[in-house]
């Protein structure tokens, strides 16, 4: 294909002004129709909630279907997660507390997941995060539960025996991990390197073969690794993108992580109960008595009516009534018939059942 030459240059930009001004007009279209159906919730229900997670999913699956190119469908898609985040902000910005400090790999995952219209507030730690929602001071929180390298995150799965909150979503986001100083640091004087202890065994391979003698310092986020460089001559950091930005660090290397496709789930909590979607996802947890073929008294009848374990994890109990918890995810949702008759099965094999949530599995 010859090179456009300066007419058909300007031919082309004048049609980009036009579809532009398309753009813009269809947007704010769509602007004033998510506004009048906010206006009708609140006709119905003074205390009707505007952000409907089954909706989203469902807009966000049918753009991916639709696309036909050249741009990528996620991209695509990410695009239109910042139109609706926008639209939904012009009624009520969603609160969002996330596990912080500013920076970390989980406040990526809550503007990935309500776009960056949200307002997103820092929490120091999990369980305040669950007392943040439940108290209503925010209207959804956003908590890791596992990583594909490192396994699960035992402070979540914790938080909810005690909580009556729901899962409300989930999110998944590939986590690259980077080798960060600050101006000041002389790179080749790295003596020590500041992480969470999860990037440090995420990137343990990395770090044996690149800085084996550097001491290697675990802090509490790896955006609190990013903030200690700032100081520091001699120090680096591993954290990821955001961090680096927030803090003005260089990357020295870039994806570091031992496992290219390293990626981190977290889940959204709230109070509300999330109708289908359509490719829905449920959480439980079991607790079963201390007896022989307990787990296969528990398993037998998901196997039995084909339903797709996606997860299971067995935590210690902490109390008497809670001897083997179990922590169950499978594809479906609670208002299908055939789950339905699944846990009525499970319940009466089971010392207590708590279902968490159903929710639609993650599409970004
Ligand atoms: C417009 C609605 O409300 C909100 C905005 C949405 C949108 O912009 O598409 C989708 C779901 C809700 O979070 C709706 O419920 O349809």
């Amino acid at each position: 294909m010859s090179k456009p030459n300066k007419q058909d240059l300007s031919l082309l930009r004048d049609r980009i002004d036009q579809l532009d001004g398309d753009i813009l007009r269809l947007i704010s279209e769509r602007a004033e129709c998510a506004r009048q159906v906010a206006e009708t919730k609140t006709a119905s229900d003074p205390d009707a909630v505007f952000y409907r997670p089954e909706r989203e999913a469902q807009v966000l699956r049918r753009v991916m279907e639709l696309n036909q190119g050249p741009l990528d469908s996620e991209e695509m898609a990410r695009l239109f997660r910042e139109i609706m985040s926008a639209c939904l902000a012009l009624e009520q910005p969603v609160k969002v507390a996330y596990l912080g400090p500013e920076g970390t790999f989980t406040q990526q995952a809550a503007l990935k997941h309500f776009g960056e219209s949200a307002i997103s507030l820092p929490m120091a730690a999990i369980d305040e995060v669950f007392r943040e929602v439940e108290a209503g001071a925010v209207n959804y929180g956003v908590v890791p539960v596992e990583n594909s390298t490192e396994g699960v995150i035992n402070h979540t799965l914790d938080s909810f025996m005690d909580s009556s909150l729901h899962i409300c979503g989930e999110v998944v986001l590939r986590i690259h991990h980077h080798l960060l100083v600050a101006d000041t640091t002389l790179k080749d004087k790295v003596s020590r390197i500041y992480s969470h202890p999860q990037s440090f065994a995420q990137c343990r391979k990395w770090l044996d073969a690149h800085f084996p003698h550097a001491e290697r310092v675990p802090v509490s986020s790896n955006a609190e690794a990013a903030r200690l460089v700032k100081s520091e001559w001699h120090s680096a950091a591993i954290a990821g993108d955001m961090a680096a930005k927030l803090y003005g660090l260089t990357h020295v290397a870039e994806k570091i992580e031992d496992r290219p496709d390293n990626s981190t789930r977290f889940l959204i909590i709230g109070n509300q109960q999330v109708p289908m979607s359509g490719a829905d996802k449920t959480s439980l947890v079991v607790a079963m008595r201390n007896q022989p073929g307990a787990l296969h008294d528990l398993l037998e009848p998901f196997h039995r009516h084909q339903i797709d374990l996606t997860r299971l994890e067995t935590r210690p109990s902490r109390t008497g009534v809670w001897n083997y918890v179990f922590f169950i995810d499978f594809a479906g949702h609670l208002d299908e018939p055939r789950v339905a008759a699944v846990l009525d099965e499970v319940r009466l094999r089971a010392s207590e059942l708590k279902v968490l949530g159903s929710y639609p599995q993650g599409v970004l």
